[in-house]
């Protein structure tokens, strides 16, 4: 068993079509809407991002087949990375914000795939979608998203999210 909770987002080219590619690929259990979202992190000269939360289950993958898809779809994507802008505009991220499997959550140190994501309980672009598609989500080890919600820069974060549609429904599986 191997439950994944990806955070996906765009804010270069044709947002949509590149998250909806994304979600085909990962063949999801749940998908959020669409929120438009300020650039966090403190590179603020860049788009607006679009950002979606994705649940997916699959017992054959592991966290990192998990890993090397996304990776794979970025690439894909065709996202160019700036090394002179870690937080710099991007056609697609895929993050991996924890992995279940069936002993509980996965916890990983590896650089290469740190589990849970290590910001994500910062980051109201990750919880906000999230919790819209599981009100009792758990991120490991920082405790349920509803709690994490209230904190206060999260939660002024989270009052700025603009929820625009949904990206995906039954008849593009
Ligand atoms: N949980 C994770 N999900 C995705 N990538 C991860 C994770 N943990 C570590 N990585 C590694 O992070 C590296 C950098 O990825 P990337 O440039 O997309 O970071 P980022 O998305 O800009 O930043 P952040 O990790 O803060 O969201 C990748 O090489 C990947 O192997
Ligand atoms: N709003 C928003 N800001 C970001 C995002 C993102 O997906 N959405 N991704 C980042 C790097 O992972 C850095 N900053």
């Amino acid at each position: 068993m191997s439950r994944v909770v990806f955070s996906m987002g765009s804010n270069l080219g044709d947002r949509e079509a590149a998250l909806l590619a994304a979600v085909r690929a990962v063949g999801p259990e749940a998908v959020s809407d669409v929120y438009e979202t300020a650039p966090w992190g403190g590179d603020d000269e860049q788009p607006a991002y679009y950002n979606i939360a994705v649940i997916a289950d699959d017992p054959a993958r592991s966290p990192h087949d998990w890993l090397a898809l996304g990776q794979r779809l970025e690439a894909e994507s065709g996202r160019v990375r700036d090394p002179e802008r870690p937080y710099g505009p991007r056609t697609l991220d895929v993050d991996l914000i924890a992995v279940w499997d069936e002993h509980g959550p996965v916890r990983s140190d590896e650089p290469r795939l740190l589990l849970p994501h290590p910001l994500a309980h910062l980051r109201a672009f990750v919880l906000v979608p999230w919790f819209a598609v599981d009100r009792d989500a758990e991120l490991p080890g920082k405790g349920r998203v509803r709690d994490l919600l209230r904190d206060e820069t999260v939660a002024a974060d989270a009052r700025a999210l603009r929820r625009l549609h949904p990206i995906w429904s039954r008849h593009h599986e």
